[in-house]
């Protein structure tokens, strides 16, 4: 078990956002966390990253309790790739990277070659490279985001969190950025929206309104009667004849 959430629950005035959420991600492992708007995927990777702490329960990260350990021990193991991250600084793209080495820096470590060589390879991971002098407010939306996924590379984490990687990315980096994590081999949980694209994790959560109702191999959690139940619509189950993977259609109830 490398991340651990048991039983933990978080609330805003009252109204509970995460209920009772027990998860434990293994070594290596690629959980895609899935639900409708609001049902707390957002704040559920906020809960396991340590930016929010749980009102009830506990999450574990290699076997310690998150909410005794420093920020910079988290940061040295986890890296998170939130919605929207903004930056309202005048930096470069390859300044916005370098940022992912901070957590490994200190007067007894300053920064070094290796960082930098750890730096352009994050950027090449991503296809950046060629941007990284640009300044960062000049990208567009779908390049910010594989320059935040850089950044969280460049932090070498073993632990990877990512919430809908995916947003504003064309079909093409869409496909190249989950396999890119996928093939990273890091433990990985992932908030995805595409339902067929989450069939490429090992296991899926299904969230809720708050509530983690299902846990599993995605050809076991992808079925009719929880996506009828859950997401409100009506599924069909195809194969592509290319190479026999299932894929999903959806339909509206009515
Ligand atoms: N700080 C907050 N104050 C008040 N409500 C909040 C706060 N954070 C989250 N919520 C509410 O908690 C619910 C879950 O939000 P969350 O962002 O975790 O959902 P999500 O599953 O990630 O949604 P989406 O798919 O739309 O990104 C939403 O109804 C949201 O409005």
């Amino acid at each position: 078990m490398i991340l651990k959430a048991d039983q933990i629950g978080w609330s805003v005035r009252g109204t509970s956002i995460v209920r009772d959420v027990s998860l434990t991600v293994a070594e290596g492992e690629m959980v895609g966390l899935i639900g409708p708007n609001g049902s707390g995927k957002s704040s559920l990777l906020r809960l396991l990253s340590g930016v929010l702490r749980p009102a009830t329960g506990q999450v574990w990260l290699e076997g310690r309790p998150l909410a005794h350990m420093r920020r910079r021990e988290i940061a040295q193991a986890m890296a998170v790739v939130e919605q929207q991250a903004e930056t309202t600084d005048r930096i470069t793209v390859r300044d916005a990277v370098e940022l992912g080495r901070t957590p490994w820096l200190s007067a007894l470590r300053p920064w070094s070659d290796v960082d930098n060589a750890i730096v352009t390879e994050a950027l090449a991971m991503v296809k950046m490279s060629d941007f990284a002098t640009r300044d960062w407010a000049t990208l567009s939306g779908g390049e910010r985001q594989r320059v935040h996924i850089a950044r969280a590379l460049a932090q070498r984490p073993r632990v990877l969190l990512l919430d809908e990687p995916t947003n504003h990315l064309d079909i093409h980096h869409q496909i190249s950025i989950l396999q890119l994590i996928a093939g990273l081999s890091l433990t990985t949980v992932i908030a995805l929206h595409d339902l067929n694209q989450a069939m490429g994790c090992d296991r899926l959560g299904v969230m809720h309104r708050g509530h983690l109702v299902a846990l599993g191999p995605p050809a076991e959690v992808l079925r009719a009667s929880l996506l009828h139940d859950v997401f409100g619509v009506r599924a069909s189950f195809l194969t592509d004849p290319a190479d026999g993977a299932r894929i999903i259609r959806f339909h509206s109830l009515s």
